[in-house]
């Protein structure tokens, strides 16, 4: 095995990639060589920092790459419960890998627990999503992994995950159109069922009416 492999975490069914771990050093000296390609001074007082800082930044928007599902849904527990568990409204805050430009909005999870199924914390499903928003990401992706960590470490009967996002690199530059939100949803098992899947759909709208 090479250091590479070795320094590695691999979530064989549902990383972007196998990621080498944040390197804060490699990430200053980028950002550094950024200011000077947009014609900017990185000695000047007020830009001196600012690739120490944005290296912390990044650190922190990317942290979802170090983590594992696994991790935040470790706690599980048998409550009896096998009817439909939904979160409304998780806010999302994420990163275009087109663009390195942040898209915003809110998540929608929900699962239904197999009969004597597992259940998990409430939290650990904006937890769950977080770690898959904190990494350069296409929306389409991040909705389709949030329900495949689902459907693989808790075994339901059936999943939802549907995502309203407003990506700023349609909003601040090229097409401009601020306030076009992109719409993504993944559903998975019982949950394709046209009747439950309307269901929740109706629970998901329900303060909009
Ligand atoms: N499907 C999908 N597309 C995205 C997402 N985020 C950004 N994009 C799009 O990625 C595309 C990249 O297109 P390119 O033509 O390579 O890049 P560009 O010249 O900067 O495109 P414009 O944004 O149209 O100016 C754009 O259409 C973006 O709107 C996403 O989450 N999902
Ligand atoms: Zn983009």
């Amino acid at each position: 095995m090479t250091g590479i492999e070795q320094q590695s975490r691999i979530d064989p069914i549902t990383s972007n990639h196998e990621t080498r771990g944040f390197d804060h050093d490699r990430v200053v000296a980028a950002v550094r060589e950024l200011l000077i390609g947009i014609g900017e001074d990185p000695e000047r007082d007020g830009l001196v920092d600012t690739p120490q800082r944005v290296a912390r930044a990044y650190a922190e928007m990317f942290r979802g790459l170090e983590q594992r599902p696994e991790e935040v849904l470790a706690t599980t527990f048998d409550l009896g419960h096998d009817e439909l568990v939904l979160v409304k409204d998780i806010e999302v805050w994420s990163c275009c890998e087109h663009h390195l430009v942040p898209f915003t909005g809110v998540a929608h999870v929900g699962y239904i627990p197999a009969a004597n199924g597992r259940i998990t914390g409430l939290s650990k499903l904006a937890r769950l999503v977080d770690v898959y928003a904190k990494r350069p990401q296409v929306q389409e992706r991040l909705t389709s992994q949030v329900a495949d960590a689902l459907v693989r470490l808790l075994d339901p009967r059936g999943v939802i995950v549907v995502l309203e996002c407003e990506h700023l690199c349609m909003t601040m530059r090229g097409v401009r159109k601020p306030g076009a939100k992109t719409v993504t949803s993944a559903v998975r098992g019982g949950m394709r069922e046209p009747a439950t899947r309307a269901e929740v759909l109706s629970l998901i709208n329900a303060q909009r009416r």
